[in-house]
């Protein structure tokens, strides 16, 4: 898919949010959308989803079936989870036997399966957001794009938007997804597009230094605490374990009981300039 000599403004005379923007991704690739807020990343997203027009310049190539997971999801809808799922499943193209497969297999994985009976205007809004990535992949999508998939979601769902995106370039999906916290450490060989000034500049992955994995365990009410902290201080979290039921996980090394830990892979990484933005709000 091509993005060609693309421009974009919001009404007409006001400011050129993108300019002559001209980028291309291709079937299996990842693309990092990086830039400040406001530099027009949102904007960019929608344009290559299909969800706004450019004002001048083109979109060649863009896959059939394109999933879109926005900054937030709408949730002002009359419909339960369950309802809405399959009527986008049926909206994608599924015949409903499938469609009812994919929302029982979404639903699982992502832990909504005890708000399939709820109405969407009754989520949190982490698992509104949750409802908002499993319409998007309920088939898989030749196009998915995902603009800042992490906000608002909890440790354990965060980490599983990395598996889903490389299950779907795996599967010869092209993929875009915006961050500005550096989340994106877990996505190897995902090629950036930097957005500033209007403009969009391509640049290629960069090499992955050496890695080494410490595995640790923490309370399990401290999870998202501790994972936050990490992930501002440059490293990468590459699973979060829930807690075992009582009785199975054994005493540590120093026999002292299970406290419902929780497990987290970290790894540290050399920290990208562009992944400087952590959890706790350093430079943008
Ligand atoms: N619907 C809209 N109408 C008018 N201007 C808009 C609209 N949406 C965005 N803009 C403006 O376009 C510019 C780019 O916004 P955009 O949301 O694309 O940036 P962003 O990089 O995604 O920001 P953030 O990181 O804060 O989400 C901003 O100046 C914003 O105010």
């Amino acid at each position: 898919m091509r993005l060609e000599n693309v421009w974009l403004r919001y009404r007409r005379r006001g400011p050129w949010v993108l300019r002559a923007a001209g980028v291309r991704v291709g079937p299996g690739e990842v693309v990092v959308v990086l830039g400040r807020n406001g530099a027009g990343k949102s904007t960019l997203l929608q344009v290559a989803a299909g969800v706004l027009r450019p004002s001048r310049g083109r979109v060649t190539g863009r896959p059939r079936h394109v999933g879109w997971v926005p900054e937030r999801f709408p949730a002002d809808q009359p419909f339960t989870v369950e309802r809405y799922l399959t009527a986008m499943g049926r909206v994608a193209g599924l015949d409903p036997a499938a469609a009812g497969r994919a929302v029982d297999h979404w639903t699982s994985r992502l832990g909504l399966s005890g708000f399939r009976r709820v109405r969407l205007p009754e989520l949190s809004k982490g698992t509104a957001q949750k409802v908002g990535l499993a319409q998007a992949v309920l088939r898989p999508p030749g196009l998915l794009v995902l603009d800042e998939p992490w906000e608002g979601l909890d440790a354990v769902t965060r980490d599983l938007v990395p598996a889903v995106i490389d299950e779907v370039a795996a599967a010869g999906g092209s993929v875009l997804v915006s961050d500005h916290r550096g989340e994106i450490g877990r996505l190897s060989g995902a090629r950036r597009w930097t957005v500033a000034d209007g403009t969009v500049t391509a640049s290629a992955p960069s090499a992955d230094p050496a890695l080494a994995v410490v595995e640790i365990a923490v309370p399990a009410a401290r999870v998202d605490g501790t994972v936050a902290r990490l992930r501002a201080d440059g490293h990468q979290i590459l699973r979060v374990r829930p807690p075992a039921p009582v009785g199975v996980v054994a005493p540590d090394d120093a026999g002292r009981p299970p406290t419902g830990a929780v497990d987290a892979g970290v790894a540290p990484v050399a920290r990208a300039p562009e992944a400087t933005g952590g959890i706790t709000g350093g430079p943008r």
